[in-house]
């Protein structure tokens, strides 16, 4: 179970949300609403360990993330808006090294089999360089095919998807879900994702 407890972010002199409380359970799906700005990232990022809540708590299975340090990571997946591309590598080597970095080695033939899923057979030896920016964010989510975590949290994960691609990753959620999986994500495009447990958490 995630859980944030009374959760506030300052950034600079302002102070984005305070207050903010929420648990998800397996199955649960939590997806987190605002404006441009109002701190949808940044709640994120305290959620994977990447910021310090200014006041509040995170726990994983009880736990405060911090003390669970790599526990937590092997539980959880985090997905960036930028999506962590690099250019002048291969979509295939994209992934195994992204993948590699959150604690799965992949071979070739995994990474190409994720790959052809979400849809880049036949441009998986491309340099990431020449893909198209969906092309591109294709790549960072097939992660979530290799991952095995049971927690993903997903920023944006449908920037710049077709309509294809986007019903791809509905069932893709829903299907992690369905298997117990959690997920914490921000999108300001409308999908509609069956879940035992929805939860919206709006910041202003
Ligand atoms: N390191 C920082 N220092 C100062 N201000 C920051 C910092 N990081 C983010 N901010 C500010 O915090 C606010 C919230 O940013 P954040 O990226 O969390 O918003 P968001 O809700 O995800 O927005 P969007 O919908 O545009 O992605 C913004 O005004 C941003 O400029």
């Amino acid at each position: 179970m995630l859980e944030g407890n009374n959760l506030e972010c300052v950034r600079g002199d302002r102070r984005l949300f305070r207050d903010i409380n929420f648990s998800l359970e397996a199955g649960g799906l939590m997806q987190v609403q605002g404006p441009n700005g109002s701190g949808k990232t940044s709640l994120l990022r305290m959620l994977c360990g990447l910021a310090t809540p200014a006041h509040g708590e995170i726990r994983w299975n009880g736990v405060e993330i911090r003390a669970l340090g790599g526990d937590y990571y092997a539980a959880m997946t985090y997905l960036g808006h930028l999506g962590g591309v690099k250019d002048d590598l291969t979509a295939i080597e994209n992934l195994r090294i992204s993948s590699a970095l959150g604690g799965v080695e992949i071979d070739e033939h995994k990474a190409h089999d994720a790959l052809q899923h979400m849809g880049l057979g036949g441009r998986e030896l491309l340099p990431a360089k020449v893909l198209s920016q969906g092309q591109r964010r294709r790549v960072t989510l097939a992660r979530l095919l290799v991952c095995g975590t049971v927690l993903w949290i997903l920023d944006e994960p449908l920037t710049a998807l077709d309509t294809t691609a986007v019903k791809l990753m509905q069932g893709l959620m829903e299907q992690h879900l369905e298997h117990g999986g959690m997920i914490v994500m921000t999108t300001h495009q409308e999908i509609e994702i069956t879940a035992v447990a929805t939860q919206r958490l709006q910041l202003a």
